[in-house]
């Protein structure tokens, strides 16, 4: 039993199409981890087993312990998630958009001030609490979701290729936040196709063409050469 997220020989296919073979990696508590893939690798359809929108005929995984095919409540209960399609309601406040997620989480109403506070203060949006969603740039409202994302307090955050549609300085914000919270104690998957969101301290995953071809920390991986060089060559060719 594991406490991060551990992923153990998941193989999903789209009738006769493998979108993801054997894939097993594991996520420690306090570890950022990277997992790179360029289009088509199977990004999408390891977070869709990983959020349930999908079932894996093949595999196993754990979610702070929680094994998703045999306590999906427990296992979801601990898991956050921030899609790349914003999911906030524009004509609700912030505060609204939250609470409505505590609520359908079954949060104690008594707590969930407390926390709306907390989640927002730690990712520098307190003072936004009122404003409706529409009237937030692209960075406040991702930062919203990753607030909303962590109300429950979960031991695993994923995040699906989060800064897109971000400009640099909202990327780099969002980036250095997640990382922090990482440093805090949570399990971060964090999927991308961007080699400049990696840093070389980060746990890296590489997924190509449905498998993880490298598994470290990514300055070991790779090594003297600049990382968007070193994951062209890992990626061009078929395996
Ligand atoms: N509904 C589907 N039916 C058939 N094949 C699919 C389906 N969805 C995805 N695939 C195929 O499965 C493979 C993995 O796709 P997936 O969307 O998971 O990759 P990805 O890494 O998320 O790519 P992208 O970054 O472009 O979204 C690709 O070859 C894709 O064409």
């Amino acid at each position: 039993m594991t406490t991060g997220l551990s992923v153990q020989r998941l193989s999903f296919n789209y009738g006769a199409k493998q979108a993801l073979q054997d894939v097993s990696f594991s996520v420690a508590p306090g570890q950022f981890c990277a997992l790179l893939g360029p289009n088509g690798a199977g990004k999408s359809t390891l977070i869709s087993l990983l959020t349930r929108l999908l079932v894996a005929p093949a595999g196993d995984i754990e979610i702070a312990g929680h094994n998703l095919r045999n306590a999906p409540r427990s296992a979801m209960a601990e898991l956050g998630v921030v899609f790349q399609q914003s999911t906030l309601d524009l004509s609700l406040t912030v505060r609204q958009n939250l609470s409505y997620f505590a609520a359908l989480h079954g949060l104690p109403r008594g707590e969930v001030p407390g926390r709306i506070d907390t989640a927002l203060e730690q990712l520098g949006m307190r003072e936004r609490i009122d404003e409706k969603a529409r009237d937030l740039n692209g960075g406040h409202r991702r930062r919203t979701e990753l607030a909303r994302a962590l109300l429950h307090d979960p031991k695993v955050l994923l995040l699906d290729e989060p800064t897109v549609g971000l400009d640099a300085a909202a990327r780099q914000s969002i980036t250095d936040h997640v990382h922090d919270l990482a440093n805090q104690g949570l399990s971060v998957l964090w999927t991308t196709h961007l080699t400049d969101e990696v840093r070389d301290t980060d746990a890296l995953l590489v997924l190509h063409q449905g498998q993880i071809i490298d598994a470290g920390q990514a300055g070991a991986l790779r090594g003297d050469t600049p990382l968007p060089d070193w994951f062209l060559v890992r990626t061009v060719a078929p395996t």
